[in-house]
């Protein structure tokens, strides 16, 4: 039985421009009311993923900063992963690098974050990974489709998924993740089942057990009745 659903954000309860899927919230809902845990996880702040699970209606347990923070609940302890003076490092390193091609590197929510750097993605993401690779410095780069992260070696929200089913004590056989891109793809493999959004890129689709037909939050709202059809036949 898949007791608990870990779920991306952007470009999968989202559309491209962040609109978030009305259909996918009352899923949600329907999911909580029968005692499935839902875990909303992301590349966004802490603060960000608060208001979210306050509004939609969840217990309040949390990835952000793409694992790099994780916490079960509302009251429980906020979890910080990795280090985020790395991080910053090698943001400098590359802000310096963009700024002598004349390119300003835009710095994403830098004071609500713990442990990632996030920025937008007005350079080339295989570009800075170039330049951190080039420079030997031990950070990865990640492009999430919506905004380029900075994260510690071992952060993940897989690694984080991993972490808070045994605080939730719930196997991760036991767990359906859904997500979009290159950040959901630990996480999707970690998980008993791990399903694709139609938009999601092909990494992430091949780390998947299954691609649903309808993208965004259409494609989260078709997952979920596909795992839980007992739930939404009613
Ligand atoms: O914060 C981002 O860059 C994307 O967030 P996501 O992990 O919810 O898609
Ligand atoms: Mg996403």
């Amino acid at each position: 039985m898949l007791r608990a659903v870990a779920t991306d954000v952007d470009g999968t309860l989202t559309d491209r421009r962040r609109r978030i899927n009305t259909a996918a919230i009352e899923a949600i809902r329907t999911l909580v009311d029968a005692g499935i845990t839902v875990v909303l996880a992301s590349g966004n702040t802490v603060c960000f993923m608060d208001t979210l699970s306050k509004m939609v209606g969840t217990d309040g347990t949390i990835i952000g900063e793409n694992g790099g923070v994780y916490r079960r609940s509302f009251s429980g302890p906020l979890q910080i992963a990795g280090d985020r003076e790395v991080c910053l490092e090698a943001f400098e390193v590359l802000r310096d690098y963009f700024a002598g091609k004349g390119v300003e590197l835009e710095l994403y929510s830098a004071q609500y974050r713990f442990a990632d750097v996030a920025f937008a993605r007005n350079v080339d993401p295989a570009e800075a990974q170039a330049i951190i690779q080039v420079k030997g410095l031990d950070v990865r780069v990640l492009d999430t489709g919506f905004a380029i992260h900075l994260q510690p070696p071992g952060v993940s929200k897989g690694a984080a998924m991993r972490e808070l089913a045994i605080e939730l004590g719930i196997p991760t056989t036991e767990i359906l993740a859904i997500g979009d891109s290159e950040n959901d793809i630990e996480m999707i493999e970690a998980a008993g089942v791990g399903v694709a959004v139609a938009n999601a890129t092909p990494a992430t689709r091949m780390a998947a057990d299954v691609v649903t037909s309808r993208p965004y939050g259409d494609g989260f709202v078709e997952a979920v009745k596909m795992y839980y059809s007992d739930l939404f036949s009613r």
